[in-house]
């Protein structure tokens, strides 16, 4: 805890050094007045007390209690301060992290989680560091300062009390290594009925349809019941060991006493060294029994706190320089890649797109198209060999530079929740009213847009939801028109569209691929019988390249997709309309 915590500091040292300063101050004037209270005993077992005197020490008291109250006002203002600085903190240094992170390593967490470090992790640790600050610290200072009294006082019986501090050490571990077991239990937990409940509305159609609401949706039943015995086992388990360490707190002062009184009887202690240990001594461990309180749930904070600082120490992309590609050709050579070690999924693939012109990738289902796009926008980094713009590696490139230049039209059309305007805005936050109705007028968003009550203005709903897949679509390429970046990423829909949206949008890429370098990940052969370049793909190798005429005449790869797409669609390939036409320049 203390690593992670040191950790969470170093974003906002002088904040926290600050703090602390009046932390220690804090402490110092709830310790000194005892202080006092010590010098008011020896004066009246003196024997000539001096009433002056003692009325001088009550004086001081008060007037440090009433300087006390005024550093308590300001110190809870500084904790807050440093409380909600540290967790603001973390959110950015998260926000920035996860920007830095590769998409790829990105998609392969599970969304959820990773909403779950950000939001509840960091709320978790905002909420129990600010109840707990206070404490945590006070406990600190206040035991050190009393222990420096009482060791000034009468060592022996000092150090009696303070032995049992390494004791409730050994029993605080142990509840440690508990609660942290359990402590992941229940985050894991957590979690999991986080994730079931999301599946559960998401999926709410369907579950419907099946007559499986409510509890007959038995895995959110079942995360709901694991949530509650991993709540109560994660408060119940370690609870027993931090209240023996409270117990061994408390019999240590028995045994000071004990010893004390054989002392006093022994003509080895004063009278008022006694009084002293049975006021002070019985106080030194409060602060630490309150501490004992929050132990448990500071500990829970730690496992948030540990996954924040995991997180935040996941490797980054590379960030690379600010390079700019004198144009944009875009060239593999020799690249292989693989999601996992071992795994390859592209081997030995070499090609060259000429600058403004289009691309094909073709081949059966998982023969690695997709991944392909995905390594040119950078979403990746290669194992091997290398992928150049204009002549520069990406991967010495900042992966936002990189971003920039390339616009991608994917099947997986996502919407925010927000006007279809904004949604196309999104492209180019910057663009005026003008260029965003020019980019949906040229992407064909205005023949569906018109007809909505509020137009442009309509709220398209979560995830575009109020929109069907085609409008959807329309829009996505209207971003990407919006965007104007050099280099197109074209993922063509699978699914089948109706013919008035299929024109539209074909119409809509058109516009979009105008001047271009343009790779399109094709599925009907049709529309790209016109692309100055296909790339057959089998198995992550490049099978086969050349244009339609060409792999036609091979009767290969290409062929044989081509007979089966005409054959098994029931449609004539010529009754699609390509993307690029056939007088398009290179
Ligand atoms: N994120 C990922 N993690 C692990 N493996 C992946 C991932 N994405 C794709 N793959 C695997 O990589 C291989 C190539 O997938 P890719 O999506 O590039 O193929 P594709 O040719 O585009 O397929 P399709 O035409 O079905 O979309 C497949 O075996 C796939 O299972």
């Amino acid at each position: 805890m203390i690593k992670n915590l040191f950790y969470t500091f170093r974003t906002a040292p002088v904040t926290v050094r600050n703090s602390m300063l009046l932390e220690l101050l804090h402490s110092l004037f709830i310790a000194v007045p005892t202080g006092f209270l010590l010098l008011i005993i020896h004066e009246l077992f003196s024997p000539t007390p001096d009433p002056g005197k003692l009325w001088m020490y009550v004086g001081i008291m008060v007037a440090l209690i009433a300087v006390q109250f005024f550093v308590s006002v300001k110190n809870i203002v500084h904790s807050n301060n440093m409380t909600y600085t540290l967790s603001t903190n973390l959110r950015v240094a998260l926000g920035n992290h996860l920007q830095r992170i590769s998409m790829g390593t990105f998609k392969q967490r599970d969304p959820g989680e990773l909403a779950s470090v950000v939001l509840q992790d960091v709320a978790n640790f905002e909420l129990i560091f600010g109840h707990t600050i206070g404490n945590m610290a006070g406990a600190v200072f206040a035991t050190l300062i009393v222990s420096g009294f009482l060791l000034v006082t009468d060592w022996r019986l000092a150090l009696v009390l303070l032995a049992a501090l390494p004791l409730a050490w050994v029993l605080i571990r142990i509840s440690d290594y508990l609660v942290v077991k359990q402590g992941l239990k229940h985050v894991q937990a957590r979690n999991e009925t986080g994730a079931r409940f999301l599946e559960y509305v998401q999926g709410i159609r369907h579950i419907k349809s099946f007559g499986m609401t409510g509890e007959r949706f038995s895995g959110l039943q079942k995360a709901l019941d694991d949530f509650r015995k991993a709540s109560i086992k994660t408060e119940a388990i370690p609870g027993p060991f931090v209240l023996t360490a409270g117990l061994v707190l408390e019999l240590s002062f028995l045994l000071m006493v004990s010893l004390a009184l054989t002392y006093l009887v022994a003509g080895n202690l004063s009278v008022p060294a006694l009084i002293t240990f049975l006021i002070v001594g019985y106080r030194l461990f409060e602060p630490i029994k309150m501490l004992l309180v929050d132990y448990v749930i500071l500990r829970y904070m730690n496992i948030s706190l540990d996954r924040i600082v995991t997180l935040l120490r996941t490797p980054v992309q590379a960030s690379g320089r600010e390079l700019q590609p004198v144009n944009f050709d875009i060239a593999f050579q020799n690249v292989g890649f693989a999601y996992h070690r071992g795994q390859h999924v592209l081997k030995d693939i070499s090609f060259r797109v000429p600058e403004k012109s289009m691309t094909a990738l073709v081949g059966p289902s998982g023969s690695g198209k997709t991944t392909i796009t995905s390594l040119i926008a950078r979403f990746w980094d290669v194992q091997s060999g290398s992928i150049a713009i204009g002549g520069v590696n990406v991967q010495d490139m900042r992966p936002d530079d990189v971003c920039a230049l390339v616009s991608e039209v994917f099947q997986e059309v996502y919407l925010f929740d927000d006007t279809i305007y904004n949604n196309i805005r999104f492209g180019r936050p910057d663009a005026g009213e003008n260029d965003v109705l020019d980019a949906a007028e040229k992407a064909r968003v205005m023949d569906f847009a018109w007809e909505m009550p509020d137009g442009l203005n309509a709220r398209v709903g979560e995830g575009g939801n109020q929109l069907s897949g085609g409008q959807k679509q329309r829009i996505s390429i209207a971003r990407a028109l919006l965007k104007n970046a050099p280099i197109i990423l074209l993922d063509e829909a699978t699914a089948s569209l109706d013919p008035e949206n299929e024109i539209y949008i074909q119409q809509a890429i058109q516009e979009l691929v105008k001047d271009k370098t343009v790779i399109v990940v094709a599925h009907k052969l049709a529309t790209i019988r016109h692309a100055h370049q296909i790339i057959v793909l089998n198995d992550g190798r490049i099978e086969e390249q050349g244009d339609h005429e060409a792999l036609m005449q091979k009767q290969g790869l290409y062929h044989r997709l081509h007979q089966i797409q005409q054959q098994s669609g029931g449609w004539r390939i010529e009754h699609k309309t390509p993307y690029f036409q056939a007088d398009s320049a290179v």
